[in-house]
């Protein structure tokens, strides 16, 4: 939730920034696994996202703090995710709109703006929080461990 304190997460560089926001979506997960969750509901999402980077830009910023809003909430706050067709479908377990697949697709989204930028910041963590109980946390550079 907005103002709480979310994991940390190691990186190497010199300068982190935080931008928390909030976005209302719907969504369902096309699963016979899912339960309720397969038919078609809202949430008010809470994200928190991670920008690590050495450098700053012209503006003495690692990234400006409304962009990364814009990336995200311009996009999303009240949209059905299964709707958006370029990052979500029915037809495979990757392209469900769940909590870990929606957290992904906001890094993926935010970073494409980043490696636009002279400073090259990087994403590196998302907090997303779907319901006051569940939340995912994605991180891009960790994995491959059990592969
Ligand atoms: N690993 C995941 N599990 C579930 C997801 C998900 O995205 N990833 N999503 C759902 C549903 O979409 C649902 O909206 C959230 O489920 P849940 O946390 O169970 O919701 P409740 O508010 O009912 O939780 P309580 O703690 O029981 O009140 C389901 N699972
Ligand atoms: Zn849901």
């Amino acid at each position: 939730m907005i103002q709480q304190i979310y994991p940390f997460v190691q990186h190497p560089y010199r300068y982190e920034l935080n931008k928390d926001m909030q976005f209302a979506a719907a969504h369902y997960v096309p699963s016979e696994h899912a339960g309720d969750c397969a038919r078609m509901h809202g949430h008010t999402y809470f994200a928190n996202l991670t920008i690590a980077g050495d450098r700053l830009d012209e503006s003495g910023f690692l990234v400006n703090f409304s962009t990364i809003k814009k990336l995200v909430h311009d996009k999303f706050d009240h949209s059905v995710l299964n709707g958006h067709s370029e990052y979500f479908g029915d037809d495979s377990p990757e392209r469900y709109p769940t909590t870990e697949n929606v957290a992904r697709v906001l890094c993926d989204i935010v970073q494409s703006y980043l490696d636009g930028m002279d400073n090259k910041p990087r994403c590196v963590q998302v907090f997303l929080r779907e319901t006051p109980t569940s939340y995912v946390i994605y991180r891009p550079g960790a994995g491959g461990a059990h592969e």
